[in-house]
C-alpha cells in the first residue's frame, strides 16, 4: 500500500503539471475518504494545497472532525459556509414551486441534499479558478460501483485518485498516511440530513461491497442491492446523454 501511495502523489503531480496548473483543492467533510485525498494533496503540493470546509446546515461535530484532519496533515484551509446560499437557493425553488402548486415534499429531502452537494462543487470550482489548482475527488471504489454520489455534485471534480480503492483499503490508506484513528473509525455519512449513514441509506454495507468488488461471494440479497444500484445510476459514471447525429 506504501508503494501506491507513492505511486498516487506522483500521478497527482504529473495530473497538475500536464494541465499546466498549479496544485489542487479538496473539500474536507470529517470523513476517511477526504481525510486520504487531503493527505495526499498535501504530499503532492507542499506549498500548493488546499482544503475547504464548508459546512451547510452541518452538524458541528463534523466541523471538529475536519479540523483534525487540517491539523494531521498540516494542509492550508478555508471555511466557506454554504448554509445561507443554500436557504436562499434553495428557499427560491421552493418558493416558486409551492406558488405554482408543484412542490413535492416527497422529493425534497433529497433536493435540498444534492443542492448541498452542488453548491461545494460550484465553491470548489471558484477558488481552484482562483489559485490554479484542480478539483480532487473522493469517490472511492464502492461509491463509485454504486452510483452513492451526487451528479455534477461530489462527483463533478477533475480527478478521482481513489477511484480504485475499496472503503477497506481507502482506511487501510489512511492509517499509513496518519490519519486520526477515530475518523478512520467513523460511520460512513454524506452528513446530508440529520442521522444519515452511507449504510443504512444504501441498504448494504461497504464490506459486502468491498468483497463483492473483489470477487468474493456475499449473500443474494446484498448481491441484489448493489447490482440494482450499479444499474440505475450508470448514467452518473457517462458524459451527458447525446442523441445519435440526425
Ligand atoms: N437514466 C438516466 N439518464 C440520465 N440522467 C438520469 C437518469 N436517471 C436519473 N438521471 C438524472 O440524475 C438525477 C439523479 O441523480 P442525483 O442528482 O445524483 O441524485 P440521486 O442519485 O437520487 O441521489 C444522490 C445519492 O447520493 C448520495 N450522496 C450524495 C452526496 C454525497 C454522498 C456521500 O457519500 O457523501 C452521498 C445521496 O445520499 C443520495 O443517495 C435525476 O434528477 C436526473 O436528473
Ligand atoms: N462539510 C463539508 N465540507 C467540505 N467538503 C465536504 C463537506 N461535506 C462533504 N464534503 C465533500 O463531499 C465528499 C463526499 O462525502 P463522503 O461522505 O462520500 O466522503 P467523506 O466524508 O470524506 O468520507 P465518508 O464516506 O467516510 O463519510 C467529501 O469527501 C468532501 O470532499
Ligand atoms: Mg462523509
Amino acid at each position: 500500500m506504501q508503494e501506491k501511495i507513492d505511486k498516487l502523489v506522483q500521478w497527482l503531480r504529473d495530473q497538475v503539471s500536464s494541465a499546466g496548473l498549479n496544485g489542487a483543492v479538496v473539500g474536507i467533510s470529517g470523513g476517511i475518504d477526504s481525510a486520504v485525498v487531503a493527505h495526499l494533496i498535501k504530499r503532492a503540493f507542499p506549498d500548493d494545497s488546499l482544503g475547504l470546509i464548508m459546512p451547510c446546515k452541518s452538524n458541528p461535530k463534523d466541523m471538529e472532525d475536519a479540523l483534525k484532519v487540517v491539523k494531521s496533515c498540516g494542509i492550508r484551509h478555508l471555511v466557506i459556509d454554504l448554509t445561507e446560499a443554500h436557504r436562499t437557493l434553495f428557499g427560491a425553488v421552493e418558493a416558486e414551486l409551492k406558488a405554482i402548486g408543484e412542490w413535492s415534499e416527497e422529493r425534497a429531502r433529497l433536493g435540498d441534499a444534492n443542492t448541498r452537494a452542488r453548491l461545494r462543487m460550484t465553491t470548489l470550482y471558484a477558488v481552484a479558478n482562483n489559485y490554479g489548482y484542480l478539483v480532487v475527488g473522493t469517490d472511492n471504489a464502492a461509491e463509485w460501483h454504486t452510483g452513492y454520489f451526487t451528479k455534477y455534485g461530489d462527483g463533478g471534480v477533475d480527478l478521482v485518485p481513489l477511484i480504485h480503492f475499496t472503503k477497506g483499503e481507502v482506511r487501510e490508506m489512511g492509517r499509513l498516511l496518519g490519519v486520526p484513528e477515530e475518523i478512520i473509525k467513523k460511520a460512513p455519512s454524506a452528513g446530508l440530513w440529520e442521522g444519515q449513514t452511507d449504510e443504512s441509506e444504501m441498504g448494504t454495507t461497504y464490506e459486502m461491497i468491498d468483497k463483492y468488488l473483489k470477487g468474493e461471494d456475499i449473500p443474494e440479497r446484498d448481491r441484489k442491492i448493489i447490482e440494482r444500484l450499479h444499474e440505475r445510476s450508470h448514467h452518473k459514471r457517462q458524459l451527458a446523454i447525446a442523441p445519435p447525429k440526425f
